[in-house]
C-alpha cells in the first residue's frame, strides 16, 4: 500500500490527548490510518509527498446531529420566522408530509447531495437522525436510507406525535414496532423533550425502550424552554443533550458533574432566533461541549459546520481552539468515538487517517474570515476526497 507524507504544514492541529496545535510537523498516511506524526525536517521515507504549502491541517470535522433524511422545503416558515413568527415543534409535520410522499430514491439522492455538500466543506463523520417519517416504514426506510449515506444512525420516532394517532398509542408504537423495524439500521435513540413533543416521562420511557434495544442514548432538550431534558440525560447517562439554549444552575451542576456531552447547535440558535446556547459558561463549568450543523429543513438548513464554528467564536465567546477541538474531538465524544482503534476527530498515530487542508495557515481564518469555505481538501480513511466534491482555490498541490 502506498505511503503518503504530508508536509509543509503551516499549523497541525491533532487534538489527540491534550494537545492542539503544533508547528513545523509532518505526517504520513499509510493503509487509511496515520502512520507517523513528527519533525517535518526528519520525515519517514514515504512513496508519495504531499506539501499543503504552509496551510493549516486538522481533523475533518465530526457531525454529530443532523436530519438528512427529508423530503420537501420551509423556507416559506423561515421567512416568516425572520418575520416575527416564532418557531413551535409543530412544524416538523410539514416535512412528515413530504417525507412520506417521497419515494427511497428521492431520499437517498436529497442525502448524499447534503452528505457530498458537507464533505467537500471539511466534514468527514456524520451523524444523521430518522424523524421525519413517524410511521413505521417511513421510518423504518428512513433508518436504511440514512445507513447508506450516515457513519452513524440515530433513530429519533419520537420527534413528534403525529396526527391521527392519541400520544398513549404513538408511544406504544414508537418503543414496539417502530424500534424493532430500525434496529437493524441504527445505534442511538434520540427523544425530543419540548414543550409540544414529549414530556420527561414519555421521553424517558422512549429512552429505556432504546436501551434495552441495546441503543446508546441522546436527547434534544432544553431548545425552547426550561425543561427536564438535561436533567434526563444525565440521569440515563446519555451519550449528548443537544441544543441546550435554556440551562438552570442544577443543569450546569449535573452536566459537569457527567459523561454527557452538551452539544451546541449555533446555527439552530440563530435561525429559530432563541438565545445562543451558554457554551462559554458550560466549557468554564468543566462540561465536555461539542459542537454541530444540526441540519435540517426546519431549524438549521445548513452543512456548514465553519459557519457554526465561527458563530461559535464571534457570538459564543470560545476561543478558536476551544470551538475547533468542539467540532472535532468534542463530536467524536458525544458519539461515542474519541477513543480506541475506530476513533475520529482527532489525528494520532494509529489513528483514522481522516483530515483536512485549509486555504488558511491557521485555524484561527475559520472565525477571522467568517463565511469563506475554506476547507481545500479532504482525506477520508487516507484516501483524498475526489475533486468533485472537495473545493480547491488557490495554488493547487
Ligand atoms: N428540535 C427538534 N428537531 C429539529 C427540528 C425539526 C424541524 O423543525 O423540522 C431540531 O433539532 O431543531
Ligand atoms: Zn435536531
Amino acid at each position: 500500500m502506498t505511503s503518503e507524507l504530508i508536509t509543509d504544514i503551516g499549523e497541525l492541529s491533532t487534538f489527540a490527548d491534550h494537545e492542539n496545535r503544533r508547528a513545523k510537523a509532518a505526517l504520513v498516511i499509510e493503509n487509511g490510518r496515520i502512520a507517523w506524526i513528527g519533525d517535518a525536517e526528519h520525515p519517514p521515507v514515504a512513496d508519495v509527498r504531499t506539501s499543503v504549502g504552509g496551510r493549516a491541517v486538522l481533523p475533518g470535522w465530526v457531525d454529530s446531529h443532523s436530519h438528512l433524511v427529508f423530503a420537501g422545503d420551509r423556507s416559506a416558515e423561515f421567512e416568516a420566522r425572520m418575520a416575527g413568527t416564532k418557531y413551535a415543534a409543530g412544524g416538523i409535520a410539514t416535512t412528515v408530509n413530504a417525507t412520506r410522499a417521497a419515494t427511497d430514491a428521492q431520499l437517498e439522492s436529497n442525502l448524499r447531495a447534503l452528505r457530498d455538500e458537507a464533505r467537500a466543506q471539511g466534514t468527514t463523520f456524520l451523524e444523521t437522525k430518522t424523524g421525519y417519517g413517524l410511521d413505521v416504514e417511513t421510518e423504518r426506510r428512513s433508518a436504511e436510507i440514512a445507513s447508506r449515506g450516515a457513519d452513524v444512525v440515530t433513530f429519533l420516532g419520537a420527534h413528534l406525535v403525529p396526527e391521527g394517532i392519541s400520544a398513549r398509542d404513538y408511544l406504544d408504537l414508537v418503543t414496539g414496532p417502530m424500534l424493532a423495524a430500525v434496529t437493524p439500521w441504527v445505534s442511538f435513540i434520540d427523544v425530543f423533550c419540548e414543550r409540544g413533543a414529549f414530556d420527561v416521562e414519555q421521553s424517558r420511557e422512549v429512552l429505556l425502550a432504546g436501551r434495552a434495544a441495546g441503543l446508546g442514548l441522546r436527547v434534544h432538550g432544553n431548545q425552547l424552554g426550561h425543561g427536564g431534558g438535561v436533567a434526563l440525560a444525565v440521569e440515563l447517562g446519555a451519550a449528548s443533550v443537544d441544543h441546550c439554549n435554556y440551562l438552570s444552575p442544577a443543569d450546569f451542576d449535573a452536566l459537569a458533574g457527567s459523561d454527557t456531552v452538551a452539544t451546541v447547535l449555533p446555527a439552530c440558535d440563530l435561525s429559530t432566533r432563541e438565545p445562543l446556547a451558554p457554551a462559554r459558561a458550560l466549557l468554564d463549568a468543566g462540561v465536555t461541549v461539542a459542537i454541530a450543523t444540526n441540519c435540517n429543513p426546519g431549524t438549521s438548513y445548513t452543512t456548514s459546520m465553519q459557519f457554526c464554528i465561527a458563530t461559535a467564536v464571534l457570538q459564543m465567546h470560545l476561543t478558536v481552539e476551544e470551538a475547533v477541538r468542539a467540532a472535532t474531538r468534542g463530536g467524536a465524544r458525544a458519539l461515542g468515538r474519541d477513543s480506541g482503534a475506530d476513533a475520529v476527530g482527532s489525528l494520532r498515530v494509529g489513528g483514522r487517517a481522516d483530515l483536512q487542508v485549509l486555504d488558511a495557515p491557521s485555524i484561527s481564518h475559520i472565525a477571522y474570515r467568517p463565511g469563506v469555505p475554506l476547507t481545500a481538501a479532504t482525506w477520508l480513511l487516507g484516501q483524498r476526497v475526489p475533486p468533485a466534491v472537495t473545493r480547491v482555490a488557490g495554488a493547487a498541490f
